[in-house]
């Protein structure tokens, strides 16, 4: 996996360790760079959240799904997008599943109180729970790290996180063995949809990734979990933002017919964020590849696509012409 010319590079884990104790950024944002271009995920350590504090969110996620039906209920997602999502309600991959993937989850979003001037814009509006905003600080360190290994200021980004798409998903996968044969997934082939995911999974293992979508079969690699460690994906965002140069990688979950917890924060940027080829990603001979489009427009787009309870009244201009199928999607 890799280039392998970098002493960050562990053959044994398959993926890139980025240690965020190493006060050298220069360093810190090569082995980054080379991360985005091979493999779109990698391991983040000494990231500054307590193990401790990691270890009881998993406890937390846990007690929250095991509330009866009747409790979660109470929750169930809004229009907004924030709240419980209810098992099988997502089609992740729309190709090979057969049903839903078997995971129910619950959407903490950024808190926009209703008489905020963003809350009449689709997917804002206030949490149902808890009410208190979300901290910005890993998102936005990773993401300040990720504008310098694209040789950019490294506030390149931040003035499209100021009221940002950000969500907080804590996840249940049931006790099922996934059947990729018979497509039974737990979480079916997709890519993220903004800039980047920081994710936190428990230890009984299942995520894989496919470097090469494109290849016939396709090759699925285990990325393990390292206990302490949070894993951080590129969204299909950045992917566009970088003429494909960085990877938004597909992934999904085999489950081992084990409970299975995890929670994913999708760092995505304002709703009307443009996202369009960066000039230092294209020229003559390697013209833009993607459309320009707002990050709003490609997240109701994707959510419109893949669960099938959102929201209708979110619908966004131009929703007729969506793609149909994950692949085509990610042709796109
Ligand atoms: O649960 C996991 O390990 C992955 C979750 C994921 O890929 C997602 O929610 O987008
Ligand atoms: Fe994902």
């Amino acid at each position: 996996m890799g280039g392998g010319d970098d002493s960050t590079f562990d053959p044994k884990q398959g993926l890139r360790i980025l240690d965020f104790s190493n006060p050298n950024k220069v360093e810190l944002a090569k082995t980054l760079r080379k991360a985005c271009i091979d493999d779109g995920f990698l391991y983040l350590t000494n990231h500054g959240i307590d193990e401790k504090l990691l270890d009881d969110a998993l406890v937390d996620i846990k007690r929250f799904f095991d509330l009866p039906m009747e409790e979660k209920m109470k929750c169930l997602h809004d229009k907004n997008h924030r709240g419980y999502t209810l098992f099988a309600e997502e089609i992740l991959d729309l190709v090979n599943q057969k049903e839903g993937d078997t995971k129910e989850g619950y959407y903490v979003g950024w808190d926009v109180p209703e008489d905020h001037p963003m809350a009449s814009k689709p997917l804002h509006g206030p949490n149902q729970w808890p009410s208190e905003g979300m901290d910005r600080k890993l998102g936005h360190r990773v993401a300040s790290l990720i504008a310098l290994a694209l040789e950019l200021r490294p506030d390149f980004f931040e003035k499209m996180f100021t009221t940002p798409m950000a969500a907080m998903r804590p996840l249940h996968y049931e006790a099922i063995h996934s059947k990729p044969e018979e497509g039974i997934f737990g979480s079916g082939a997709h890519s993220d949809y903004g800039l980047l995911t920081i994710l936190l999974t428990d230890e009984t293992g299942g995520l894989q990734i496919c470097k090469d979508k494109f290849a016939k079969p396709q090759v699925w690699e285990d990325v393990p979990p390292i206990k302490g460690a949070l894993i951080v994906n590129l969204g299909d965002m950045l992917e566009r933002w970088t003429n494909g140069l960085f990877r938004s990688t597909l992934h999904r979950v085999l489950t081992k017919g084990v409970d299975r917890y995890s929670m994913a924060y999708f760092y995505d940027p304002n709703f009307d964020t443009m996202v369009e080829c960066l000039p230092t990603c294209c020229s003559a001979s390697n013209p833009a590849r993607y459309a320009p489009m707002t990050s709003g427009e490609h997240l109701l787009k994707m959510y419109h696509k893949t669960d099938k309870s959102f929201d209708v009244t979110a619908k966004p201009h131009g929703f007729d012409d969506l793609p149909t199928s994950n692949s085509q999607k990610n042709e796109l």
